[in-house]
Order: C-alpha cells, then structure tokens, then sequence
C-alpha cells in the first residue's frame, strides 16, 4: 500500500541554499536577531513530517549562505542544476530554500533561463525555526503542495510566502520583519491554503519554456552594477562602477526613473564609452518608466526597465547582455520579458 501512494505522488526536490528559512536564534524570543543559513536540507525537511504526504521529497544543499552573499557564480551553479533536475524524467517539481533579501533576483533569474514547465517554486521565512510564529514550516509545505501540483505547470518561477503564490517575475520584498513581506505591484496569482493550490491569473510576460534564454548556453553572466539615485547626487558612483567593469548600469532612479542634470553628461560620456544605461525607479510599490517621459531615451540611446526594479534590471540586463549589447534589442527584451 505504502509503494502504491509513492507511486501516485510527485517526486519533488528541495534544493536548499541557506536564508532565514533555514535560520537558527537563541531563543523563542528572537524573531528578528539569529542566524540565517544554519540548519541543513535533511533538517528542515524532518522538520515537517507532513511533507511525505504531499509528495515524495528529497533534499540536496546547494549552498549555505545568507542570501545578500549569493554571487553571480551562486546563481549559475544553482540554475544548472534545476536544469538537470528538469530534464530527469524522475523529478516532477522542484522547490529551492532561500534567503529572502535576494529571493526576487534568483527567481527571476531562473524565470528567464530555466527551459522547463515543470513547476519551480522559491521560498523563505521571515522568522527563523526556532521563533515563535516561525513561517518556515508553512511556507516550505505550501512551496511543496504547489511544485507537486500539475496546474503548476507552465506558469513561471513561482513564490509562495504568507499563503500566497506569486509571480517569480513580479514578486519583492517590499516589508521586512512582518511575515506580510512579498508583494508583487500586480497582485498574487493565487493563494494556496491547506496543501491546495487556488489560480487567479497567470503571468503575460515571457518565461522558462518560452524564453530565448537557456541556462545550458549560459557559462558566465556580465558585471551589471546599479547607481542609486536622490537629491543632490553626484556622477561619483556612476564613473566608479564604469571604472570598475560595469557592461551596464541600472540607473535606480527617483520617480519615474529621473535623472538629474548633475548626472547626465557623465552617463552620456559612459555610454559612448559602450556602457549600457538602463532607467529604472526606486519607488517603492512598482515602478513604471517608459521611454522618453522624463528623459529623451531615444536621443541618448538609453533603455527603460519598464515595470521592473532596479534589482530585477539588473537581472535581465545581465541574462539579455549574454547574447546582445544592441541597445535596441536590449530594449525589446526589456519590453518582453
Ligand atoms: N528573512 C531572510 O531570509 C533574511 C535572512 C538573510 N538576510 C537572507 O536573505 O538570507
């Protein structure tokens, strides 16, 4: 009987890269002060039994880190292997562990290289194993429920925090502290309550199957750095990261992803140096930058990041910078993707 239910459950994977998921503190109190990336994979899913009645799991540590450290070479090893992980006929779901201040980049990352319907689901925690209210437990069972979940299929990089299924794309981290943290400007796709996922709406923008992106053509990813913006800003950290390599420059703008005048000569001179400007804004429930409102991005040959943040331009500057630097076509995979 026990073969049979393995049988008709999904083969599900966790990859675990450390975050406040797998955190530890010293006592129930600390919900805010602990350690993050403490406990292994083969704790955290021992710490939810009920796992095994969602699908037949098993773990593998990826990495053990603190999410704000991931590097671009943490994304490509941990990109690979969902790859191979899709391709194995024995895996039908894929859930990775994260820390939550970088979870946005990474899921986005892998929505745009993962050539795969096979549901991948991101998820953190909030608050560490150990606190009080800890949001590992449910979050990583609802994570489970919905990569096992056939209508997961095809819907992108998935999210799920706080009983909710978000965009990979979309999502970011616009709280912290509160376990409420992951907002996405253009609303949830679903909910998933009791191991049931419920579908609301599904992404309009290219991912995974669809994208002209593959990890497996992948080797390295380009320095792209990101200029924050404000009142009496200077061109300093702009020259700097040019200096120091950057291909591109997302340009962490105020409102709609303005530029002051005090920086615009200097990114005028790094872009006919070959430097990629990119606006973006810093507001932060959702951005919308659109070409030439603001800036005359078709006279300076700029690029706009639309709807998406400073930290996700970065992301797909990086990915679409792997196979062009046509700022044209940089800007049709902005408008794209
Ligand atoms: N809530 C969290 O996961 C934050 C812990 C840590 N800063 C990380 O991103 O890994």
């Amino acid at each position: 009987e026990e073969a049979q239910t393995q049988q008709k459950l999904a083969n599900v994977v966790i990859l675990a890269t450390g975050g406040t998921i797998a955190g530890a503190g010293a006592s129930a109190a600390n919900s805010a002060t602990y350690q993050a990336a403490k406990l292994g994979v083969d704790k955290l899913i021992a710490g939810v039994p009920e796992l095994a009645e969602l699908a037949n799991v098993r773990g593998e540590q990826v990495m053990q880190i603190a999410s704000e450290s991931i590097t671009n070479d943490d994304l490509l090893k941990l990109g690979k292997r969902v790859a191979e992980l899709a391709d194995s006929k024995d895996v039908d779901g894929i859930v990775i562990t994260h820390g939550t201040d970088t979870l946005e980049e990474t899921a986005y990352f892998l929505n745009l290289v993962e050539k795969t319907d096979k549901p991948i689901v991101v998820v953190g925690s909030m608050r560490p194993g150990t606190a009080m209210s800890a949001d590992g437990m449910l979050n990583l069972y609802n994570a489970v429920a919905v990569a096992s979940d056939k209508q997961s299929r095809g819907k992108g990089v998935l999210v799920t925090l706080n009983d909710e299924i978000q965009s990979g794309r979309d999502v970011s981290k616009a709280v912290n502290i509160k376990t409420e943290a992951f907002k996405s400007a253009w609303g949830p796709m679903g909910m998933v309550v009791e191991g049931k996922s419920y579908w609301f709406r599904l992404p309009a923008k290219r991912h995974t199957a669809d994208s002209e992106f593959d990890i497996k053509q992948i080797s390295s990813l380009p320095q792209v750095d990101i200029a924050y913006s404000y009142g009496n800003v200077s061109d300093t950290a702009y020259k700097a990261l040019a200096q120091s390599g950057a291909k591109a420059i997302i340009h962490a703008g105020t409102g709609n992803g303005s530029v002051s005048s005090r920086v615009v000569p200097a990114l005028q001179e790094l872009h006919k140096n070959g430097v990629q400007i990119i606006r973006s804004s810093h507001v932060n429930q959702g951005g919308f930058v659109l070409r030439n409102a603001e800036q005359p991005d078709d006279k300076y040959d700029w690029v706009v990041a639309h709807d998406l943040n400073p930290q996700k331009a970065r992301i797909l500057a990086m990915v679409a910078m792997t196979k062009t630097q046509d700022s044209k076509e940089l800007q049709r995979i902005f408008w794209e993707y």
